[in-house]
């Protein structure tokens, strides 16, 4: 049986009394679907008191329900790092940030990085591999990256996909490529087609085998298209 669909929300503060901030406005949300929260570590501005960030998150937020993601430039994030210098960082803060799901940038080429997370996570720690494609991408291609990143991933493990959507054809191919890789691949899928026309694949995703959508806010949101949070609540359809 499928699990009921999630509802994301990242906090993207730069700093202790925005992340209070936006805590205050989440505590305020009366949802009607399960919340993830998705902690994005590239907006903070000062990493020596990224524990006391923390300590402040874990006053509200569980454990089991909280994301944490390190967003590169190239990825469509705030943080211009290296491939190494990303890894290097994650690979530091995840014995020290206790998490559900680290979000993790795939690449074809990082079996040593993904063993050594693994060694470092034990067996209680789960993972988020993401791709994020900023040109948009066909059926053929969206769907091959989800078969490549599944034999990263272990079962239990989400493979996420986010791609850039010009027009309603490229949502299609997001969708198609999720409801195909939702009948081939063990792992729960994340898909969206980011944009103002991949929006409505944040509402008809569970439709296709994607089982977390991410909703905005703040006024602007962690990615293009997001819908605001309780909207989205209201009416995404699974
Ligand atoms: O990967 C994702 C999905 C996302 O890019 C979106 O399009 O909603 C938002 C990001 O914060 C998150 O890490």
């Amino acid at each position: 049986m499928r699990n009921p669909s999630k509802i994301a929300v990242s906090l993207t503060a730069t700093n202790s009394s925005e992340l209070s901030q936006q805590l205050a406005k989440l505590a305020q949300a009366q949802l009607r679907h399960p919340l993830l929260v998705e902690w994005r570590l590239d907006y903070w501005q000062n990493w020596s008191n990224l524990l006391r960030g923390y300590q402040l998150l874990r006053q509200q937020i569980l454990p089991q329900q909280l994301i944490i993601t390190l967003r590169t430039k190239v990825a469509g994030g705030q943080l211009n790092l290296t491939t190494t210098a990303y890894q290097e960082r994650l690979l530091q803060w995840l014995p020290q940030l206790s998490a559900a799901y680290w979000d993790v940038q795939w690449l074809p080429t990082m079996t040593e990085f993904s063993q050594q997370l693994r060694q470092l996570a034990g067996n209680r720690q789960r993972f988020i591999w993401s791709c994020h494609g900023l040109v948009a991408k066909s059926y053929l291609q969206n769907l091959t990256i989800l078969r490549k990143m599944a034999t990263t991933a272990a079962p239990t493990d989400y493979l996420k996909l986010a791609v850039v959507s010009r027009n309603n054809a490229d949502t299609l191919a997001l969708l198609t490529a999720t409801w195909q890789a939702y009948h081939e691949l063990s792992q729960p899928l994340i898909t969206m087609a980011m944009g103002a026309s991949g929006q409505s694949s944040r509402i008809i995703g569970p439709l296709f085998g994607s089982q977390v959508s991410f909703g905005a806010l703040t006024a602007t949101g962690s990615a293009p298209g997001q819908l605001p949070l309780h909207q989205l609540d209201q009416i995404l359809l699974d």
